[in-house]
């Protein structure tokens, strides 16, 4: 498909449906021409590109959704099928084209194009073909788009936020990964899950990589207000240090059996780039835990600049803080180690 198609005044046999005769409301003022439509592009129409797109359109986010990707009938059948809900959503316009023309305007520009990991492989093993792809992907974007936020999405998304970055040639504000809100969600989920209460009542950060190198914040989860270790410890309620890192253990693998059982993920980080989106386009100035420029906070400051999860908050701008969350020695330890693994794989790409 080469045009980007949206709405169109043609009806069925070509006859146009614009023509006065046919209009069922007749003008009282003329259309309002004050209001800026907001518009998110979303590069990558597969699995996780359409699971956002979708939580996008569901959530009422924007009043333009584009979508970008390098297969053309592939992109018009999922933009049609998107298009076909429009009876029971709200209204949004859904753009689809192959040239980044579409994505013009944008105020947030979700990248989700590239491999994906296959079962067993690591994130870090996508790197180098995921490069490649976003030497043709970020510079149109900013060119059309020179404005908007970019959200990296695709992995290894600590390294490739870094890329993206680099690339733009945009503020590091406006830069960010979807990072560990992801992990952190699957982190949220297992408490409550074991205490029996609402993921939404507990507070829990996974930072660092969003991979096998990430930490969790054992001394950040609270749950409806109670900080769950130094409650504990007051009862005087011995909790074993394995059940802790097993519950961490099985954060880290969670993408791992989700890909072994049904190939890939898409659900889950839908929501969450949905949920990051809503932060930034309504300024929600809420705390996430994304993949932000980490150079000067807590003590990384080896000499790479690197992206990784840090607690930030989100609005508007981009990236407007980061919180300066109490952490443990080892807590602190862990995170320098983390930043260290993603040095150590940007300093092969020689950007
Ligand atoms: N950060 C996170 O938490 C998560 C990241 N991911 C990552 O998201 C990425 C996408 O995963 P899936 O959607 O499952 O893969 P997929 O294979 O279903 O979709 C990738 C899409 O990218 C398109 N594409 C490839 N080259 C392109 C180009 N140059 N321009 C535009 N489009 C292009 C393909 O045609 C395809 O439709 C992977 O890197 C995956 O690892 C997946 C889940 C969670
Ligand atoms: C694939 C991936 O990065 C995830 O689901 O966490």
């Amino acid at each position: 498909m080469q045009k980007s198609a949206s709405t169109s005044s043609l009806g069925p046999g070509g006859l146009d449906l614009s023509q006065s005769f046919f209009k069922p409301i007749r003008n009282t003022a003329p259309p309002s021409s004050t209001s800026r439509n907001t518009k998110i592009s979303v590069i990558g129409a597969g699995n996780v590109g359409m699971a956002i797109a979708q939580t996008i359109l569901t959530q009422d986010l924007v009043d333009e959704l584009a979508l970008v990707d390098a297969k053309p009938d592939h992109l018009r059948g999922e933009m049609l099928d998107l298009q076909h809900a429009a009876a029971f959503l709200p209204r949004t316009k859904i753009l689809a084209s192959v040239d980044y023309s579409a994505t013009v305007g944008s105020d947030l520009c979700i990248v989700t194009a590239g491999a994906r990991q296959v079962a067993g492989e690591s994130r870090l093993n996508l790197l180098q073909r995921n490069v490649a792809l976003f030497r043709d992907i970020i510079p149109p974007l900013v060119k059309y788009s020179p404005e908007c936020i970019l959200l990296i999405v695709s992995n290894p998304v600590d390294v490739l936020t870094y890329v993206a970055w680099k690339l733009s040639g945009l503020p590091s504000n406006r830069v960010v990964g979807s990072g560990t809100n992801l992990d952190s969600s699957r982190f949220r989920f297992l408490i409550a899950d074991h205490l029996d209460v609402n993921a939404q009542d507990v507070q829990a950060y996974i930072v660092g990589e969003h991979g096998d190198s990430s930490v969790a914040l054992w001394s950040s989860i609270s749950v409806g207000g109670v900080p769950i270790l130094s409650f504990l410890k007051k009862q005087q309620i011995a909790y074993e240090k394995e059940t802790l890192e097993k519950i961490h253990k099985e954060v880290v693998d969670s993408a791992y059996e989700v890909i072994s059982l049904k190939g890939y993920t898409s659900w889950a980080i839908g929501y969450s780039a949905a949920n990051l989106a809503r932060s930034i386009l309504r300024d929600q100035r809420k705390i996430h835990p994304i993949s932000v420029l980490a150079k000067g906070f807590y003590g990384i400051n080896s000499g790479n600049d690197v992206f990784l999860s840090l607690p930030a908050l989100l609005g508007r701008g981009g990236v407007l803080g980061v919180t300066d969350i109490h952490l443990t020695e080892e807590e602190t330890s862990r995170l320098r180690e983390s930043a260290k693994t993603i040095a150590e794989v940007q300093n092969q790409l020689g950007l």
